[in-house]
């Protein structure tokens, strides 16, 4: 018999619903062929349209089925037109990562060859590394809290041993296994502030700490501002780069634009336990309803999501499935026949999926 995985689906606000159809739709063909796993999918309402009707964002029914299931698809959510008293948007997302303990936001960036991008890549160089965003603390901790007064505002920067340890761990683990799949050297860099500030110099300490522990890696350091710069200049020299939440909420749309855009950015956010998969990308709510939206952000991070819980679960198949779903899309984007829009060509959502079905051969 089949194992089955539940997954709680957010569909979310503007494109979300319209990219998140042709992406369910796709995991259903996939498991339907395999001998290896199945998927059952749940809705859980959330996000900034479900506030404005009904006044909560993340209902606690939707929690309750984020925390029951096995993963967690999770298409853009927030919508600027709709906020909290305070005036900040509605983010569903940051209370999951809070809540789940999410700490490790994990952001693939690749430019295959053909690929557009707006960098020139030396002959024979590909870019292929993964930002690890710490999730849950950082300057995000007092996201919705920070204290403001007629005349000044404040937002605490919090770095914990706890989950800085656990992010480092897995920052090099990630390395690791990148470099004995041959995807990477074996490389972890820190991304920090620690020539001015002493929370980084915590920071670097505790990941100095963990580098210690895995001789067979290299480990290095870098600037926040150094690394916007290198990341233009030289990204095919990164392999792992671990940092804090706003560091790598701003390096990870830079990230995107190496790739030629938001649409095909995708993440995850991984706890121990639990793990979110959703685009990088928001709701675009400018090409909203227009069939217009690129899928393929989301198509990826239900590959990450087939990868995460075919290594969780030990089950091969569904391994196997989540690399042949991202090699699709590479193949999809470096052939270059059928791309949406923000990508330079003229296809919409549904022919943008269609084309990773057929290269999957599933239609
Ligand atoms: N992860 C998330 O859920 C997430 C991320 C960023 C922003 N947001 C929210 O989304 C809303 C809109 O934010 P924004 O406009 O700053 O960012 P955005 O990512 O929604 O849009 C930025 C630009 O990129 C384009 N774009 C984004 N995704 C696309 C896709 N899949 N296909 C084609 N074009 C795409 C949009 O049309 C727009 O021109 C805000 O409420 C914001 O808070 C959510
Ligand atoms: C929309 C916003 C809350 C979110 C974040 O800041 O984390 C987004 O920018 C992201 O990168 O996932
Ligand atoms: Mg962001």
């Amino acid at each position: 018999m089949k194992t089955n995985f539940e997954i709680a689906v957010f569909e979310g606000d503007g494109i979300g619903p319209e990219i998140t159809a042709p992406t369910v739709a796709i995991l259903r063909q996939l498991a339907a062929q395999s001998d290896g796993y199945d998927l059952s999918f749940t809705d859980a309402p959330a996000g900034a349209a479900h506030y404005a009707q009904t006044g909560e964002s993340l209902p606690a029914a939707s929690m309750e089925i984020a925390r029951r299931s096995d993963a967690i698809l999770l298409s853009a959510m927030g919508l600027p037109s709709v906020r909290y008293a305070d005036g900040t948007e509605i983010s569903p997302q940051i209370d999951l990562r809070k809540a789940l303990t999410l700490f490790a936001g994990v952001r693939p960036v690749t430019v295959r060859a053909n690929q557009r991008t707006p960098l020139k890549i030396p002959e024979g160089r590909e870019i292929d590394f993964v930002l690890i965003r710490e999730s849950t603390e950082g300057l995000f901790y007092t996201q919705g809290r920070g204290e403001v007064t007629k005349d000044e505002a404040r937002e605490t920067l919090l770095i914990t041993r706890d989950i800085s340890e656990k992010l480092f761990k897995f920052a090099f683990e990630l390395a690791r296994t990148r470099k004995e799949t041959g995807r990477g050297p074996g490389k972890v860099t820190c991304v920090d502030k620690a020539n001015v500030f002493r929370a980084f110099a915590f920071f670097r300490e505790m990941f100095d700490a963990e580098a210690a522990k895995h001789p067979d890696l290299a480990a290095d350091h870098a600037y926040v501002d150094a690394t916007a710069l290198w990341m233009v200049l030289k990204p095919w020299e990164f392999d792992v780069m671990v940092t804090e939440n706003m560091f790598g909420d701003i390096l990870s749309d830079l990230g995107a634009g190496l790739m030629g855009g938001l649409g095909l950015a995708p993440s995850a956010d991984i706890g121990l336990e639990h793990a979110v998969f959703q685009p990088c990308h928001g709701s675009a709510p400018d090409i909203a309803g227009q069939g217009l939206a690129n899928p393929l952000a989301m198509i990826l991070s239900a590959a990450m999501m087939l990868e995460w819980l075919g290594i969780k679960h030990d089950n091969a198949a569904m391994l196997a499935d989540g690399t042949k779903l991202r090699e699709a899309v590479e193949a999809v984007v470096s052939k270059g026949e059928i791309l949406t829009r923000d990508l330079g060509g003229d296809a919409g959502t549904a022919q943008s999926a269609a084309a990773v079905a057929a290269a999957l051969n599933l239609s």
